[in-house]
């Protein structure tokens, strides 16, 4: 997709030292850089140090990274602007990706840009444990000709064992099955269709696939499940043959062990491109390793390809354009997929809803009766073409952003469909989201609707939204049927339906110096409201009587708690709230 799909208007090109600043702490192909200049500053400086990033990151609205940059929990908590990590690769165990998105900070990745050169890279350094090219050259290098000592072996007909059958190792199969070798995987999450459409035979266990191979190669993520998956026990149950690879992550073999099991003739050999600190620290296993006659090692290079880097450089770039441009991603870690196209189409919901919620927090926290938002259930009900869409995670986003936004103490950080889940949890908000396909007589194309229903004893509140072109209009607020655009500052007047309040109410603001844009009177809804929400049981304290109507103001000027007083006092105000949309 290109990039400017999801940008609704273009990004300007201010003033470079105005624009939105870019750290890129490690080398990242100028590919997609080229996109990001135009519109932002972009720092690249080299060698970082750890409490550099630390002190640096505040500035930034954007990290692009490969894997050396620890983006750890204090980084995140410190980085009070940013809005997206963007790793140049797949790898994303170097990114604290739970502080970012309690932080509400989006990552994002590359998922697929380096798997042709990660594969390639497996199968160059099985061929070089294979075939001891790195002893042959060295050796030569220091004037020698040693022939019979360098014999290797064919892979052709010999068993490739591939513990990880996901992106890197599907391809790895296949190069695999193309050099003539039997190829045999464990992965519990593999398709069995697709392992076998690529003849690769799929085992259950770990203990039937390590005594058949002569080759073993691991492409998992590093998690809990296969840190040190082969350790002393899996390397004593190989063929004293076999020789294995890691072009995954460092961690995967446990490093001692296989030292261990080279030194002792266990095994015969091992490519290594990863290692669990990199580079090796001085005196670990890593370096022993490194250094060992039976290894060929190389420095991580796996994805460091002409054609690899350009294409995670412009995959991520690509994205960072579009979250700091208010868009979406189109691989994130930590926030879910939303098509671009469904994405256009909630664009003013998100916008209406987050209105809702901030009129709801706004015009009810002016009520004695009021007890917070805590430990309350919302319900948001689409009708129309809305309940349509399945993917309404942006909408119930904008609902816990409009909620908590008057009352936010989420230290300035915005809520977003990556953290909105657990900014709710930890405010106590209940909320569910309700798709009626049956409503036959909305007059708008879509029409939301939010219902509060309070702890016991309280009442439950409603308010209703539509959209029309960009505009976006409030259709009901509790039992009054309206139209008016939550924008701005907003007077919202209960009084009694009766003569004179207009007046009443305007001589009250024009003594201060408060100019009334718009107004709009509200009545009360006598049946099914025109919005389709008429039908929702909406529980009332206050009084039932028939003439009571709500009068909305916009207003310009600033409206102060005495100016509220006063049009508290003025009669036939039943209450007053004052707004800021
Ligand atoms: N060296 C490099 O430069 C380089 C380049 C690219 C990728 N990588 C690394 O390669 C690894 C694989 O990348 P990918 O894109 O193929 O990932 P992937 O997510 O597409 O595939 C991983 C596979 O591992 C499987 N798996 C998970 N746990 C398992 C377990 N306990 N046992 C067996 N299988 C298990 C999953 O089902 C999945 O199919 C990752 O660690 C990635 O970071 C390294
Ligand atoms: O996870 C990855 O994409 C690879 O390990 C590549 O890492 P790199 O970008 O540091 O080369």
């Amino acid at each position: 997709m290109a990039p400017s799909a999801l940008l609704d208007a273009p990004l300007t090109t201010d003033s470079p030292s105005d624009r939105p600043k870019i750290l890129i702490p490690e080398k990242v192909s100028p590919d997609g850089l080229a996109l990001l200049s135009p519109y932002f500053e972009i720092h690249q400086p080299k060698n970082l140090s750890a409490e550099d990033l630390l002190s640096q990151i505040p500035t930034y609205q954007a990290l692009i990274i490969r894997s050396e940059t620890k983006v750890t929990a204090s980084v995140l908590a410190a980085a009070t602007k940013l809005k997206v990590v963007a790793r140049a690769g797949v790898g994303v165990d170097n990114v604290d990706v739970g502080a970012a998105t309690k932080n509400g900070i989006i990552v994002v990745n590359s998922p697929s840009g380096n798997i042709v050169a990660a594969a390639e890279h497996t199968i160059a350094l099985l061929m070089a444990v294979a075939r001891n090219v790195p002893a042959g050259d060295r050796s030569l290098r220091n004037g020698g000709w040693e022939r019979s000592k360098l014999v290797g072996t064919e892979v052709g007909g010999k068993t490739l064992g591939i513990i990880g059958l996901g992106k890197v190792g599907l391809k790895v199969a296949r190069m695999g099955v193309g050099l003539g070798m039997k190829v045999v995987a464990l992965d519990p999450y593999a398709s069995p269709e697709i392992a076998a459409a690529a003849n690769v035979s799929l085992v259950g266990k770990l203990e039937e696939l390590l005594p058949k191979v002569d080759f073993l190669t691991i492409h998992t993520p590093l998690i809990a499940s296969t840190l040190d998956l082969i350790s002393t026990k899996e390397l004593a149950t190989m063929k004293k043959t076999a020789k294995v690879l890691n072009v995954a992550r460092g961690g995967v073999y446990n490093e001692s062990a296989l030292l261990e099991a080279l030194e002792a003739g266990t095994i015969a050999g091992a490519g290594l491109d990863v290692f669990t600190s990199e580079p090796p620290s001085p005196g670990s296993p890593a370096e022993a390793l490194c250094r060992h006659p039976k290894v060929v090692a190389t420095p991580h290079l796996g994805a460091s390809t002409v054609e690899a880097q350009e294409n995670v450089s412009l995959d991520v770039c690509a994205q960072v354009l579009s979250i700091l441009n208010g868009g979406l991603p189109t691989s994130a870690v930590n926030a879910p997929l939303i098509l671009p196209e469904e994405y256009k189409k909630l664009q003013p919901f998100v916008r209406l809803i987050e209105k809702m919620g901030s009129l709801y927090t706004q015009h009810y926290s002016s009520k004695a009766s009021f007890s917070g938002i805590g430990g309350k259930k919302f319900e948001l009900i689409y009708e129309g073409e809305l309940a349509a869409i399945s993917n309404t995670r942006p909408l119930f986003a904008a609902l816990v952003k409009g909620l908590t936004s008057a009352i936010s103490d989420s230290g300035g950080r915005d809520v977003n469909i990556v953290n909105a889940s657990l900014i709710a949890k930890e405010k106590g908000l209940i909320i569910n989201e309700t798709h009626t396909r049956e409503s036959t007589d909305l007059v708008y194309a879509s029409l939301v609707t939010l219902r509060a229903s309070g702890r016991a004893g309280e009442s439950g509140k409603l308010i209703s939204g539509y959209v029309s072109g960009k505009a976006i209009y409030i259709s009901r607020l509790d039992r009054f049927n309206t139209s008016f655009v939550p924008e701005g500052t907003l007077l919202v007047l209960h009084n009694y339906d009766e003569p004179g309040k207009i007046g009443g109410v305007g001589g009250i603001l024009g003594r201060h110096g408060i100019n009334i844009k718009y107004m709009s009177v509200a009545a009360l809804d006598r049946g099914r409201g025109r919005s389709g929400s008429g039908e929702m049981s909406v529980e009332h304290s206050d009084s039932e009587a028939e003439n009571e109507a709500l009068m909305i103001l916009g207003v310009q000027g600033a409206v102060g708690k005495e100016v509220e007083a006063e049009l508290r006092e003025e009669k036939g105000i039943l209450d007053v709230s004052v707004v800021r949309l």
